[in-house]
């Protein structure tokens, strides 16, 4: 795998990280605004596009991959597979695979981008391309990760580079602390109402949290920023990720650099908010909401299916049922998490409060298997996108939120805190 190298002509104007790392991997300075050439560290295709990026590569551009190594499929967002047109596509995408030698991580080892979180495959200053908008989540370790389409993402396989704008930036600096039962989802969702759907199109959100938050954390901030339209949602190294990675010093920002916009969120006035149907920046306090009606909870996904998700969501389940007119339905992000909530005793937790398990990968997040929703239904999900027919029926209804108010809402049946289910003693 390549490492970024380090002999590099020095900037002459403060820099945004999206910047530092375009101008590093491009080998020349680079601004917002500028077009960048440069390396790709690792491309990603997920099932749903393996069959056009493979139709890309052989019969568009009449190439393999330059670097089989930095190229991995993920078999997750319809796995197992519910069709046999779906089962025939990924048949073809194990086949090219074999042929090509990249990665292949079939089904139930987890949705793409958690996977190749913890295969190391992102890792900071590097550069990511998905075929998945959500691509953004490697953002959390500073990789400049960003969703691209078929075409591109073949192009990006054949030659190992890629080219992009440079993105304009958006700082957003996240002050205080969290109170107990707030978590990052609900600074997440604050984020992206103050930012708004449309808010940041095409930049990078770059931000600012000192030491706070672990990396399932960061995750689900970079992850969520795509759905204010950005392009890439870079979280500044702290914390253990400090611990977890070699972090370059060069992709830290420049005091000074050049941000279109700022915005500060102080962490210690956000109460549990959750995104009202059907736009993601339509977020309310679940305080507000409370007492919904609800028919299936499903708590999972690449925005908080990790296993600190799950432990939120056993904490408030534990010796609890879940309400007898609802469904729970629990998708662990990865086999890795699958077993760690195996091992620690948080799947019992679950079950015995009455969740259903299933296979980690996308679930029902996309509506295409596994729990979609019938007219008029409503569910309260872990997940990013609470867009009209996203898990089904157009008439179905979605509310996102974080693991522990989707907990609590699944033992009362109707939209509610933590707060509101009695706390058993362990
Ligand atoms: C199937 C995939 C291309 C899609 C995406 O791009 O994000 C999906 O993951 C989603 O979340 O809507
Ligand atoms: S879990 Fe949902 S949002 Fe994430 S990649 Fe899968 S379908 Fe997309």
């Amino acid at each position: 795998m390549s490492s970024p190298d380090t002999a590099f002509p020095q900037p002459h104007r403060p820099q945004t990280m999206a910047e530092k790392i375009l101008s590093r991997r491009g080998r020349q300075t680079v601004y917002a605004g500028d077009l960048a050439v440069v390396e790709v560290d690792q491309v990603m295709v997920v099932d749903s596009i393996a069959q056009s990026f493979i139709q890309r590569m052989q019969q568009d551009l009449n190439a393999v991959p330059k670097y089989p190594e930095r190229v991995s499929i993920v078999v997750d967002h319809v796995a197992p597979a519910s069709t046999v047109s779906v089962a025939q596509a990924q048949k073809e995408a194990r086949e090219y695979a074999a042929a090509t030698g990249v990665r292949l991580f079939d089904v139930g080892r987890g949705i793409c981008h958690q996977v190749l979180m913890e295969e190391g495959l992102a890792r900071p200053g590097w550069i990511v391309l998905g075929s998945d908008s959500h691509s953004t989540t490697y953002g959390a370790v500073a990789a400049f990760g960003t969703g691209m389409g078929a075409t591109d993402i073949a192009l990006a396989a054949a030659s190992g580079k890629t080219w992009l704008r440079v993105p304009e930036s958006v700082k957003v600096t996240f002050t205080g602390e969290l109170r107990p039962g707030v978590s990052a989802k609900d600074a997440a969702l604050e984020m992206i109402r103050q930012l708004g759907a449309d808010g940041a199109t095409y930049m990078s959100i770059e931000m600012h949290a000192g030491d706070r938050f672990t990396r399932g954390e960061r995750m689900t901030l970079a992850n969520l920023c795509v759905e204010a339209g950005a392009k890439t949602g870079l979280v500044v190294p702290g914390g253990e990720i400090l611990d977890l990675y070699d972090v370059p010093a060069w992709v830290y920002p420049d005091e000074g650099a050049t941000y279109v916009r700022e915005v500060v969120l102080d962490l210690s006035s956000l109460a549990p908010r959750m995104s009202a149907p059907s736009e993601v920046d339509n977020v309310h306090d679940v305080a507000d909401l409370r007492g919904l009606r609800v028919d299936q909870v499903f708590i999972g996904t690449c925005t908080n299916g990790r296993i600190e998700d799950l432990h939120a969501a056993a904490e408030v389940l534990r010796g609890q049922r879940v309400a007898a007119h609802t469904r729970l339905l629990v998708i662990p992000a990865s086999s890795q998490v699958m077993e760690s909530a195996l091992q620690d005793g948080t799947l019992l937790t679950l079950m015995q409060a009455g969740a259903v398990l299933g296979t980690p990968g996308c679930g029902p997040c996309m509506g295409r298997h596994q729990g979609v929703l019938a007219p008029g239904e409503v569910c309260v999900s872990t997940s990013n996108r609470n867009f009209i027919g996203r898990m089904g029926d157009k008439d179905a209804r979605i509310y996102l939120a974080s693991p522990a108010v989707a907990a609590a809402t699944a033992i009362r049946g109707e939209i509610a805190l933590p707060e509101d289910v009695r706390p058993v003693s362990a």
